[in-house]
Order: structure tokens, then C-alpha cells, then sequence
């Protein structure tokens, strides 16, 4: 790829309401106990070049990732959804895993990373691994040559 040559990223922004408790923390450590949040999961795509009418991807079709958190984690107890730990890493991660395979095949895009918030004043980001890296990892041909 030109060096010189820039690429587009987009993101939008999704909310839900959920608890959680946090174990494997020092005694008294007030994240222990169930408590709530208001989280904000953000979605980055990015692509070289754009589809018509100049689109990375349309944020329309990332409607279906808003039906996700809303029928899975929405007002749920994190820990008896999620089959790790409820922590802003490992929810970013997750949430990259079921964008990656569920929504990813289907529009113009690639995932970038996941950003996960609990409070207004922390995030949380898992960065997706290369299309390219991720065909290698399973050993497939890349015919479009998208990275
Ligand atoms: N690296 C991480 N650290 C913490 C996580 C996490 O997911 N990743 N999570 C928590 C707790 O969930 C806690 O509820 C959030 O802690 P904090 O940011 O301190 O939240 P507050 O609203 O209490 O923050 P203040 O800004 O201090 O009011 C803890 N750590
Ligand atoms: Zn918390």
C-alpha cells in the first residue's frame, strides 16, 4: 500500500444499560459488589476506498449490532451473559468477536476496533486484527486483496 495514501474510518455509537460485579479484586474493592452502568459501545470501520454514494459503510446497516446489545446485554447482569469476565477489555473484545462474525461479511467495511465505556471519564478498545492476518490465521486466499 502508497505510504502517502490515507483510508477512511467511521464509527457509531450504541448504548445500553447493564450490571456486573467484578471478582479477583482486593477485598472492599467497591467494583465488587453488583452495580450498574450506563455503557456506550463504539464501533470503528474503516476501508481504503469508498462504496456509492461515498460510503464506508452505510450506518444504517450497523442497525443489527443495536439489536444485539439490545436483546443480549441490554438491563442483564453482564456476568450471566457473557462467558468472561464483564470487564471493559473483555466486552470490547467480545462485542469485536460477534461484530466480526455476524455483521463484518455483510457490508462494504472492515472492523477496526471496539470501544467500550462505563463511565463518561474511562474506555476501554480492542483492536481488530487485519483482514489479511485474520485469512492467514485460518489459511484462506484474500481475492479482493482488502486488508
Ligand atoms: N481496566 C479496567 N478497570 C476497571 C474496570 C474495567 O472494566 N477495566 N471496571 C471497573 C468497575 O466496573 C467500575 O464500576 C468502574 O470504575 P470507575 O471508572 O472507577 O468508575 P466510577 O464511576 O466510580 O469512577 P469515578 O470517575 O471515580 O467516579 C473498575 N476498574
Ligand atoms: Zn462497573
Amino acid at each position: 500500500m502508497d505510504p502517502l495514501t490515507g483510508h477512511h474510518r467511521i464509527a457509531k455509537r450504541f448504548t445500553f444499560e447493564a450490571a456486573h460485579r467484578l471478582s479477583g479484586l482486593p477485598d472492599g474493592h467497591k467494583c465488587a459488589r453488583l452495580h450498574g452502568h450506563s455503557y456506550t459501545a463504539e464501533i470503528v470501520l474503516t476501508a481504503d476506498d469508498l462504496v456509492p454514494p461515498g460510503f464506508v459503510t452505510d450506518f444504517v446497516d450497523l442497525a443489527v449490532f443495536g439489536v444485539y446489545l439490545n436483546e443480549h446485554l441490554n438491563h442483564r447482569i453482564l456476568n450471566d451473559v457473557l462467558p468472561v469476565s464483564p470487564t471493559s477489555e473483555n466486552l470490547a473484545h467480545h462485542l469485536a468477536e460477534w461484530f466480526i462474525e455476524n455483521v463484518e461479511p455483510r457490508v462494504p467495511g472492515r472492523l477496526a476496533a471496539v470501544r467500550v465505556s462505563e463511565t463518561a471519564s474511562s474506555w476501554a478498545e480492542y483492536v481488530a486484527p487485519s483482514r489479511r492476518s485474520r485469512e492467514a490465521a485460518l489459511d484462506l486466499p484474500n481475492p479482493t486483496g482488502r486488508q
